[in-house]
């Protein structure tokens, strides 16, 4: 572990210098690492996995669109492609990459694969967290670990063919063969990690919902959709309000803010947009700190792990949620945005 400060805080994280691929490599060289279900995070990890040159299979349900982008990429039905069952049977890092709701519904059946020795690899602290709710028991003689990459399985396939990195949080729940650490941190460095820090499966989990629902989807959405409403209603045309609002923030603003900071954002523009923008974060950070404190407790009570269990449980929820996906992509302020996007110079 690399002791490093972040802002005058002492943190114990891994690097890539440190825990180099070939480490990863030896200790995970003997094991079949299978990762189950190819949506999201599974396509991302697994390939990555694969092209860093480790034994992986991909179990999925066959005959869906989730089996045939397998193909697609290259997993062969039979060698490296299974169904789930089968694949359960031959790994010994089952990578639990079902959506949080299915892994509840498939959970007997994993436990039968689950004999001593072998790991149970997860991306969330989900279903250990909320046991109560989930059933998510593993047996005492199997290592639980986390890998938690931070962010979208397709930024983190991207950045991996882009020679970069996501951070990821890794955390061990269940250390039954004294190597389920090593094992954890090896899997981090091989789904194609930037930096690892370390949490628990709680922290994971409450964070992970908090950042969701908060400034990396939903209070994103809500803050743009207040700005757009209001310019809109004084009269700004569509153009005007979506680019004040979401395009020059995307297109311009936050790339600069990842390079070097916000300070350097300001510092970018005019002196101006730093009078402004310096005397307004902070009534922007008082108005919305209580929904953000409402959130947080709804996260630790387990109620929005509950929600998000019976929401997601239901046999028409991807209907359901393509609704209201469409709801926002009908919007006029989204609409707009398609039309602005296809005005880029690159795109035209
Ligand atoms: N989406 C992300 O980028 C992301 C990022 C970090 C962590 N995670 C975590 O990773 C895990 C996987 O999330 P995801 O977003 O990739 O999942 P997902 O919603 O994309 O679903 C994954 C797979 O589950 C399969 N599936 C759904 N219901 C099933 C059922 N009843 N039986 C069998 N298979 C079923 C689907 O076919 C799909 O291939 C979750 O724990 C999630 O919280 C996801
Ligand atoms: C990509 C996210 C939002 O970070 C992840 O937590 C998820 O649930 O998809
Ligand atoms: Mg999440
Ligand atoms: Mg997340």
């Amino acid at each position: 572990m690399a002791k490093l400060n972040f802002g005058g805080v002492e943190e114990e994280v891994v690097t890539r210098e440190e825990f180099p691929l070939e480490k990863a490599r030896e200790v995970l060289g003997s094991e079949t690492i299978a990762v189950i279900g190819y949506g999201v995070q599974g396509p991302g990890q697994s390939l990555n996995m694969r092209d860093n040159g480790f034994n992986v299979i991909v179990g999925q349900r066959q005959g869906g669109k989730s089996w045939d982008k397998a193909v697609a990429d290259g997993w062969v039905p039979g060698e490296t492609l299974f169904e789930i069952e089968e694949a359960l049977e031959k790994g010994t890092i089952i990578c639990y990459l079902l959506s949080d709701a299915a892994q509840i519904e498939l959970w007997p059946t994993v436990q039968k694969y689950l004999t001593a020795g072998k790991s149970l690899y997860f991306s969330h602290g989900f279903g250990i967290t909320y046991k109560d709710q989930t059933g998510i028991v593993p047996p005492a003689d199997v290592d639980v670990f986390l890998v938690a990459p931070k962010g979208s399985g397709t930024s983190l396939r991207r950045l991996f063919v882009e020679g970069k990195g996501l951070n990821s949080s890794f955390a061990v729940f269940q250390d039954a063969t004294g190597n389920a650490r090593t094992k954890c941190i090896a899997m981090g460095i091989g789904v194609g990690s930037g930096y690892l820090f370390e949490t628990d499966f709680y922290r994971e989990v409450t964070s992970d919902l908090t950042g969701e629902r908060g400034t990396l989807m939903g209070a994103i959405q809500g803050i743009f959709a207040a700005q757009y409403e209001v310019l809109r209603s004084n009269g700004h045309s569509p153009s005007e309000a979506f680019n004040e609002t979401v395009e020059e923030l995307t297109q311009s603003l936050m790339p600069l803010v990842a390079e070097n900071g916000m300070d350097w954002m300001y510092a970018n523009c005019s002196t101006t947009a730093q009078r402004g923008a310096l005397d307004w974060w902070k009534p922007f950070r008082d108005a919305t700190k209580p929904v953000f404190e409402q959130l947080y407790n709804s996260v630790k009570s387990g109620e929005q792990a509950k929600i998000s269990i019976t929401r997601n449980s239901q046999s028409d929820y991807r209907v359901k949620l393509e609704e209201e996906l469409a709801e926002l992509r009908e919007s006029e302020m989204w609409k707009a945005g398609a039309t602005v996007r296809s005005l880029r110079p690159e795109n035209s």
